[in-house]
Protein backbone atom coordinates (compact mmCIF):
# COMPACT_ATOMS: atom_id res chain seq x y z
CA UNK A 1 0.00 0.00 0.00
CA UNK A 2 1.31 3.49 -1.24
CA UNK A 3 0.18 6.81 0.08
CA UNK A 4 1.11 10.39 0.68
CA UNK A 5 0.26 13.02 3.31
CA UNK A 6 1.52 16.44 5.36
CA UNK A 7 0.84 17.61 8.84
CA UNK A 8 1.37 21.15 9.07
CA UNK A 9 3.13 22.95 11.53
CA UNK A 10 1.49 24.46 14.95
CA UNK A 11 2.39 27.30 16.89
CA UNK A 12 0.29 27.02 20.05
CA UNK A 13 -0.70 28.81 23.21
CA UNK A 14 -1.09 32.37 21.84
CA UNK A 15 0.04 33.87 25.29
CA UNK A 16 -3.34 32.56 27.59
CA UNK A 17 -4.28 30.02 25.73
CA UNK A 18 -1.65 27.81 27.25
CA UNK A 19 -2.52 23.46 26.41
CA UNK A 20 -5.87 25.28 24.32
CA UNK A 21 -5.25 27.48 21.54
CA UNK A 22 -3.15 26.95 18.50
CA UNK A 23 -2.95 27.89 15.06
CA UNK A 24 -1.62 25.47 11.83
CA UNK A 25 1.19 27.48 9.97
CA UNK A 26 2.17 26.84 6.22
CA UNK A 27 5.55 24.70 6.88
CA UNK A 28 4.83 20.91 6.52
CA UNK A 29 6.00 17.76 7.75
CA UNK A 30 5.63 15.46 4.06
CA UNK A 31 5.16 11.82 4.33
CA UNK A 32 5.32 9.11 2.34
CA UNK A 33 4.49 5.44 2.80
CA UNK A 34 6.23 3.27 -0.21
CA UNK A 35 5.05 -0.44 0.80
CA UNK A 36 5.66 -3.46 2.73
CA UNK A 37 9.38 -3.87 4.32
CA UNK A 38 11.07 -6.36 6.16
CA UNK A 39 11.64 -4.04 9.06
CA UNK A 40 10.41 -0.51 9.57
CA UNK A 41 12.68 1.87 7.36
CA UNK A 42 12.24 5.87 7.48
CA UNK A 43 14.55 7.79 5.18
CA UNK A 44 15.04 11.20 6.23
CA UNK A 45 17.64 13.75 6.09
CA UNK A 46 16.51 15.32 9.84
CA UNK A 47 19.43 14.77 11.55
CA UNK A 48 19.47 12.84 15.43
CA UNK A 49 16.38 11.60 14.74
CA UNK A 50 15.87 7.53 14.28
CA UNK A 51 15.57 5.79 11.34
CA UNK A 52 13.48 2.41 12.70
CA UNK A 53 10.74 1.15 14.57
CA UNK A 54 11.85 4.49 17.53
CA UNK A 55 11.12 7.28 15.13
CA UNK A 56 8.29 9.04 16.92
CA UNK A 57 6.33 8.81 13.79
CA UNK A 58 6.22 4.48 13.98
CA UNK A 59 6.16 4.56 17.43
CA UNK A 60 3.41 6.49 17.47
CA UNK A 61 1.50 4.25 14.76
CA UNK A 62 2.74 0.68 16.63
CA UNK A 63 0.82 2.47 19.78
CA UNK A 64 -2.72 2.69 17.79
CA UNK A 65 -2.14 -0.93 16.16
CA UNK A 66 0.87 -3.00 17.47
CA UNK A 67 0.36 -5.22 14.76
CA UNK A 68 1.02 -2.91 12.24
CA UNK A 69 2.96 -4.46 9.58
CA UNK A 70 6.32 -2.69 8.53
CA UNK A 71 6.84 0.08 5.73
CA UNK A 72 9.38 1.98 4.21
CA UNK A 73 8.70 5.39 4.77
CA UNK A 74 10.03 9.01 3.48
CA UNK A 75 9.50 11.91 5.26
CA UNK A 76 10.61 15.62 4.67
CA UNK A 77 9.71 18.30 6.65
CA UNK A 78 10.76 22.06 7.24
CA UNK A 79 9.45 22.31 10.75
CA UNK A 80 12.24 23.07 12.85
CA UNK A 81 13.22 20.24 15.44
CA UNK A 82 12.14 21.52 19.14
CA UNK A 83 11.88 24.63 18.44
CA UNK A 84 8.23 25.35 19.58
CA UNK A 85 6.78 25.00 16.32
CA UNK A 86 5.11 21.68 16.82
CA UNK A 87 7.06 19.07 14.71
CA UNK A 88 6.72 16.42 18.12
CA UNK A 89 2.60 16.58 17.17
CA UNK A 90 2.79 16.76 13.80
CA UNK A 91 4.83 13.56 14.29
CA UNK A 92 2.01 12.09 16.57
CA UNK A 93 -0.58 13.41 13.70
CA UNK A 94 1.46 11.46 10.95
CA UNK A 95 1.69 7.95 13.02
CA UNK A 96 -1.94 8.65 13.63
CA UNK A 97 -2.75 9.22 9.62
CA UNK A 98 -0.20 5.96 8.54
CA UNK A 99 -1.96 3.59 11.06
CA UNK A 100 -5.35 4.88 10.68
CA UNK A 101 -4.65 4.08 6.16
CA UNK A 102 -2.67 1.16 7.22
CA UNK A 103 -5.10 -0.72 9.52
CA UNK A 104 -8.37 0.97 7.42
CA UNK A 105 -9.53 2.10 10.73
CA UNK A 106 -11.70 4.83 9.04
CA UNK A 107 -11.09 6.89 12.16
CA UNK A 108 -12.82 10.47 12.51
CA UNK A 109 -10.98 13.84 12.66
CA UNK A 110 -12.60 13.67 16.10
CA UNK A 111 -11.43 9.85 17.43
CA UNK A 112 -7.59 11.32 15.82
CA UNK A 113 -8.01 13.92 18.02
CA UNK A 114 -8.74 11.83 20.92
CA UNK A 115 -5.75 9.63 20.49
CA UNK A 116 -3.26 12.33 19.34
CA UNK A 117 -4.36 14.20 22.52
CA UNK A 118 -3.60 11.60 24.96
CA UNK A 119 -0.04 10.50 23.45
CA UNK A 120 0.95 14.14 23.34
CA UNK A 121 -0.96 15.47 26.81
CA UNK A 122 -2.62 18.41 25.49
CA UNK A 123 -4.59 19.13 22.44
CA UNK A 124 -3.18 23.00 21.42
CA UNK A 125 -0.94 21.06 18.81
CA UNK A 126 -2.29 17.91 17.69
CA UNK A 127 -6.25 19.90 17.07
CA UNK A 128 -4.64 22.36 14.43
CA UNK A 129 -2.33 19.90 13.13
CA UNK A 130 -5.47 18.13 12.79
CA UNK A 131 -7.88 19.98 11.76
CA UNK A 132 -5.96 22.88 10.24
CA UNK A 133 -6.66 26.63 11.06
CA UNK A 134 -7.33 28.78 14.84
CA UNK A 135 -8.43 26.02 17.28
CA UNK A 136 -9.28 26.34 20.50
CA UNK A 137 -9.91 23.43 23.25
CA UNK A 138 -10.03 21.73 26.35
CA UNK A 139 -8.75 18.32 27.71
CA UNK A 140 -10.55 16.80 30.69
CA UNK A 141 -7.75 14.02 30.80
CA UNK A 142 -10.02 11.68 29.04
CA UNK A 143 -12.03 13.50 26.30
CA UNK A 144 -10.91 16.75 24.02
CA UNK A 145 -13.85 19.28 22.70
CA UNK A 146 -12.74 21.91 20.29
CA UNK A 147 -13.79 24.80 18.68
CA UNK A 148 -12.38 25.26 14.81
CA UNK A 149 -12.79 29.29 13.60
CA UNK A 150 -10.79 31.40 11.20
CA UNK A 151 -8.56 33.58 12.03
CA UNK A 152 -8.68 37.41 10.91
CA UNK A 153 -6.37 38.18 7.73
CA UNK A 154 -3.12 38.10 9.38
CA UNK A 155 0.74 36.36 8.76
CA UNK A 156 2.85 35.22 11.13
CA UNK A 157 6.72 36.18 11.89
CA UNK A 158 8.49 33.48 13.59
CA UNK A 159 11.79 34.49 15.37
CA UNK A 160 13.38 30.60 15.39
CA UNK A 161 16.61 30.92 17.71
CA UNK A 162 19.24 28.55 16.41
CA UNK A 163 19.56 26.84 19.69
CA UNK A 164 16.80 24.60 20.13
CA UNK A 165 14.56 23.83 23.32
CA UNK A 166 12.86 20.70 24.26
CA UNK A 167 9.43 20.69 25.51
CA UNK A 168 10.27 18.64 28.38
CA UNK A 169 12.79 21.17 30.15
CA UNK A 170 10.52 24.42 28.94
CA UNK A 171 7.56 22.57 30.74
CA UNK A 172 10.17 21.57 33.89
CA UNK A 173 10.32 25.36 34.90
CA UNK A 174 6.24 25.82 35.40
CA UNK A 175 5.01 25.63 38.89
CA UNK A 176 3.04 22.99 40.25
CA UNK A 177 0.07 25.70 41.71
CA UNK A 178 -1.02 29.20 40.57
CA UNK A 179 -2.75 31.57 43.51
CA UNK A 180 -6.49 31.54 43.26
CA UNK A 181 -6.68 35.40 42.30
CA UNK A 182 -4.03 34.76 39.58
CA UNK A 183 -5.84 31.54 38.12
CA UNK A 184 -9.00 34.29 37.77
CA UNK A 185 -6.77 37.01 35.52
CA UNK A 186 -5.42 34.76 33.43
CA UNK A 187 -8.13 32.82 32.76
CA UNK A 188 -10.17 36.29 32.31
CA UNK A 189 -7.21 37.29 30.13
CA UNK A 190 -7.71 34.13 28.14
CA UNK A 191 -11.72 34.68 27.24
CA UNK A 192 -11.24 38.10 26.16
CA UNK A 193 -8.45 36.57 24.01
CA UNK A 194 -11.11 34.60 22.36
CA UNK A 195 -13.71 37.11 22.22
CA UNK A 196 -11.45 39.66 20.84
CA UNK A 197 -10.11 37.00 18.10
CA UNK A 198 -13.35 35.98 16.93
CA UNK A 199 -14.77 39.65 16.27
CA UNK A 200 -11.72 40.30 14.35
CA UNK A 201 -10.59 42.65 17.16
CA UNK A 202 -6.63 42.57 16.50
CA UNK A 203 -5.60 45.51 18.98
CA UNK A 204 -7.00 43.60 21.83
CA UNK A 205 -6.13 40.56 20.88
CA UNK A 206 -2.59 41.43 20.65
CA UNK A 207 -3.17 43.26 24.27
CA UNK A 208 -4.25 40.16 25.89
CA UNK A 209 -2.02 37.66 24.01
CA UNK A 210 0.67 39.81 25.98
CA UNK A 211 -1.35 39.35 29.14
CA UNK A 212 -0.29 36.06 29.77
CA UNK A 213 -0.58 34.71 33.43
CA UNK A 214 0.32 30.77 32.74
CA UNK A 215 3.40 30.16 31.34
CA UNK A 216 5.65 33.61 29.52
CA UNK A 217 6.72 34.98 32.49
CA UNK A 218 8.33 31.30 34.13
CA UNK A 219 10.01 30.75 30.53
CA UNK A 220 11.12 33.83 30.48
CA UNK A 221 15.11 32.49 31.83
CA UNK A 222 14.97 30.31 28.94
CA UNK A 223 14.15 33.00 26.10
CA UNK A 224 15.68 36.09 27.85
CA UNK A 225 15.59 37.96 24.09
CA UNK A 226 11.63 37.54 24.18
CA UNK A 227 11.34 41.17 26.36
CA UNK A 228 13.71 42.77 23.38
CA UNK A 229 11.39 41.32 20.79
CA UNK A 230 8.03 42.18 21.94
CA UNK A 231 9.42 45.76 22.66
CA UNK A 232 11.38 46.53 19.10
CA UNK A 233 7.80 44.69 17.53
CA UNK A 234 5.99 47.43 19.37
CA UNK A 235 7.78 50.03 17.68
CA UNK A 236 6.53 48.24 14.06
CA UNK A 237 3.30 48.37 14.56
CA UNK A 238 2.84 44.13 15.32
CA UNK A 239 -0.51 43.53 16.99
CA UNK A 240 1.18 40.65 19.20
CA UNK A 241 4.17 38.99 20.19
CA UNK A 242 4.04 35.59 22.12
CA UNK A 243 6.37 32.37 22.87
CA UNK A 244 5.46 29.99 20.29
CA UNK A 245 4.55 26.62 22.47
CA UNK A 246 7.29 26.10 24.84
CA UNK A 247 9.65 27.98 22.62
CA UNK A 248 12.68 29.03 21.99
CA UNK A 249 10.40 30.77 19.29
CA UNK A 250 8.98 33.81 19.63
CA UNK A 251 5.77 34.74 17.11
CA UNK A 252 4.63 37.64 16.44
CA UNK A 253 0.99 38.58 14.31
CA UNK A 254 1.32 41.07 11.91
CA UNK A 255 -1.19 42.94 9.55
CA UNK A 256 -1.26 41.38 6.30
CA UNK A 257 1.60 42.71 4.29
CA UNK A 258 3.82 44.17 6.58
CA UNK A 259 5.32 40.95 7.65
CA UNK A 260 8.06 40.42 5.66
CA UNK A 261 8.95 43.92 6.28
CA UNK A 262 9.36 43.36 10.24
CA UNK A 263 11.40 40.32 9.40
CA UNK A 264 13.63 42.26 7.51
CA UNK A 265 14.07 44.75 10.08
CA UNK A 266 14.29 42.49 13.04
CA UNK A 267 16.77 40.74 11.43
CA UNK A 268 19.42 43.40 11.63
CA UNK A 269 19.30 43.17 15.54
CA UNK A 270 18.14 39.46 16.24
CA UNK A 271 21.15 38.05 14.43
CA UNK A 272 20.98 34.06 16.61
CA UNK A 273 18.40 32.62 14.75
CA UNK A 274 15.86 33.03 11.66
CA UNK A 275 13.21 35.03 10.73
CA UNK A 276 10.32 33.03 8.94
CA UNK A 277 7.30 34.57 7.40
CA UNK A 278 4.47 32.29 7.96
CA UNK A 279 0.23 32.41 6.80
CA UNK A 280 -2.14 30.33 8.28
CA UNK A 281 -2.97 26.48 7.54
CA UNK A 282 -6.59 26.31 6.54
CA UNK A 283 -6.86 22.97 5.64
CA UNK A 284 -4.60 20.94 8.24
CA UNK A 285 -3.59 16.83 7.84
CA UNK A 286 -4.49 15.85 4.68
CA UNK A 287 -3.46 13.40 1.63
CA UNK A 288 -1.78 14.68 -1.29
N1 LIG B 1 9.29 14.21 12.03
C1 LIG B 1 9.74 13.67 13.15
N2 LIG B 1 10.12 12.37 13.16
C2 LIG B 1 10.54 11.82 14.30
N3 LIG B 1 10.68 12.46 15.47
C3 LIG B 1 10.35 13.75 15.50
C4 LIG B 1 9.85 14.41 14.35
N4 LIG B 1 9.58 15.67 14.69
C5 LIG B 1 9.90 15.80 15.98
N5 LIG B 1 10.36 14.64 16.49
C6 LIG B 1 10.81 14.40 17.86
O1 LIG B 1 10.27 15.39 18.70
C7 LIG B 1 11.33 16.13 19.38
C8 LIG B 1 10.96 17.57 19.56
O2 LIG B 1 9.76 17.63 20.32
P1 LIG B 1 9.45 18.85 21.27
O3 LIG B 1 10.52 18.98 22.30
O4 LIG B 1 8.05 18.65 21.74
O5 LIG B 1 9.57 20.13 20.34
P2 LIG B 1 8.57 20.78 19.27
O6 LIG B 1 8.28 22.11 19.83
O7 LIG B 1 9.32 20.88 18.00
O8 LIG B 1 7.37 19.88 19.18
C9 LIG B 1 12.52 15.97 18.44
O9 LIG B 1 13.73 16.13 19.13
C10 LIG B 1 12.33 14.53 17.92
O10 LIG B 1 12.78 13.60 18.87
N1 LIG C 1 1.19 24.25 25.59
C1 LIG C 1 2.45 23.60 25.34
C2 LIG C 1 2.77 23.71 23.88
C3 LIG C 1 4.06 23.03 23.47
O1 LIG C 1 4.27 23.29 22.10
P1 LIG C 1 5.64 22.90 21.37
O2 LIG C 1 5.48 23.35 19.95
O3 LIG C 1 6.74 23.61 22.07
O4 LIG C 1 5.77 21.41 21.49
C4 LIG C 1 3.52 24.28 26.19
O5 LIG C 1 3.54 25.51 26.20
O6 LIG C 1 4.30 23.58 26.85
Amino acid sequence: MQFEFRVPATSANLGPGFDSIGVAVNLYLTVKVLGESNSWVVEHNMGKVYHDERNLIISTALKVVPTLKPHKVVVSSDIPLARGLGSSSSAIVAGIEIADKIANLKLTKQQKLEIATKFEGHPDNVAPAIFGNLVVSSYDGNSVTSIVAKLPRVEFVAYVPNKSLLTKESRGVLPELLPFKTAIEGSAVANTLVAALMMGDLDKAGKMIESDRFHEHYREKLVPYLKDIREAAHLLGVYGTYLSGAGPTVMMIVQEKFAARVAKQLSTRFTDGKFLVMKVDEVGCREE
